[in-house]
């Protein structure tokens, strides 16, 4: 089916890594950046209004406080959003289509690594998995509190993530090692430790790196003193509850 993107910005741009190789035209409204997608790929049609929707599979990738004053014509064949919170009810009031679904990428898109959460018209189902499978992993969620818990752990988190990355440099810095090896040895451990957690338990993966009054215990104590997985708790709530918000 014919691809439109609506909106090709931070995610919608990260999005058409994979997407590119797709029958795609985008949309984007931004003078200047159409300019930089025109020369990131040439061979795509880039527009700056929106064409009829008649025939598209439409992703929509603008922000979700722009969707109130989105104008569109035609009855798209389908709608996957990307917007984080606009519900399905909201969505069907904004935008006509057969069939909709929200969806929540995030920004390993860039790589094809999305981890990618897709709920609604189970219609819709297969042909969305397929065409979202070309920016990464995707994971079929039941409800849409489940897409807006999904929104904090994998919409979100990559900025979460790379707080934690920029604070293990900041404290070898700190101790006077040179921060740009800091960040080669970064990716190096996420992506590493990432492949591990693929097959071990996060709890045993700590245990066995623990050894008993050992140097991973005493930054550990401080960690707990940090109250960090307290914050990252209350981070996804705080996350939740604004994405909920987005419908109100
Ligand atoms: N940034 C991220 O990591 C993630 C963002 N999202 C969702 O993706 C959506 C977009 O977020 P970002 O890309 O970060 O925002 P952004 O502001 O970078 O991109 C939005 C783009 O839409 C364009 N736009 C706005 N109205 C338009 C219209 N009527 N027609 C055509 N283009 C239009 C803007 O010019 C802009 O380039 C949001 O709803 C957000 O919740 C979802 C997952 C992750
Ligand atoms: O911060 C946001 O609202 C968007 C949704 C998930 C990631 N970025």
């Amino acid at each position: 089916m014919k691809l439109l993107l609506i909106g090709a910005g931070n995610m919608g741009g990260a999005m058409l890594q994979g997407l590119h190789v797709n029958d795609i035209t985008v949309v984007e409204a931004y003078p200047p950046r159409v300019l930089e997608l025109q020369t990131l790929y040439p061979t795509i049609t880039i527009v700056s209004e929106i064409p009829s929707l008649e025939g598209y599979l439409v992703i929509l990738a603008i922000k979700p406080q722009s969707f109130s004053t989105l104008h569109t014509k035609g009855i798209a064949e389908g709608v996957i959003s990307i917007m984080a919170g606009v519900s399905l009810e909201k969505l069907k009031s904004g935008i006509m289509a057969k069939h909709y679904i929200r969806s929540m990428p995030n920004m390993a898109a860039l790589v094809r690594k999305s981890a990618t959460s897709l709920c609604g018209d189970v219609a819709l189902k297969d042909e969305a998995m397929e065409v979202l499978s070309s920016i990464g992993r995707c994971f079929w969620l039941e409800s849409e509190k489940e897409l807006d818990i999904a929104t904090g752990l994998a919409g979100s988190a990559p900025a979460w993530i790379a707080l934690v990355a920029e604070a293990l440099s900041d404290g070898a810095v700190n101790l006077g090692m040179k921060r740009e090896i800091t960040y080669q040895y970064i990716a190096t451990l996420f992506e590493g430790v990432g492949e591990v957690l693929k097959s071990e338990h996060p709890a045993l993966l700590k245990d066995k790196v623990m050894s008993p009054a050992g140097t991973t215990a005493a930054g550990y104590a401080k960690l707990e003193e940090g109250k960090v997985r307290d914050s990252f708790i209350k981070a996804m709530e705080a996350s939740y509850e604004r994405a909920k918000s987005f419908s109100k």
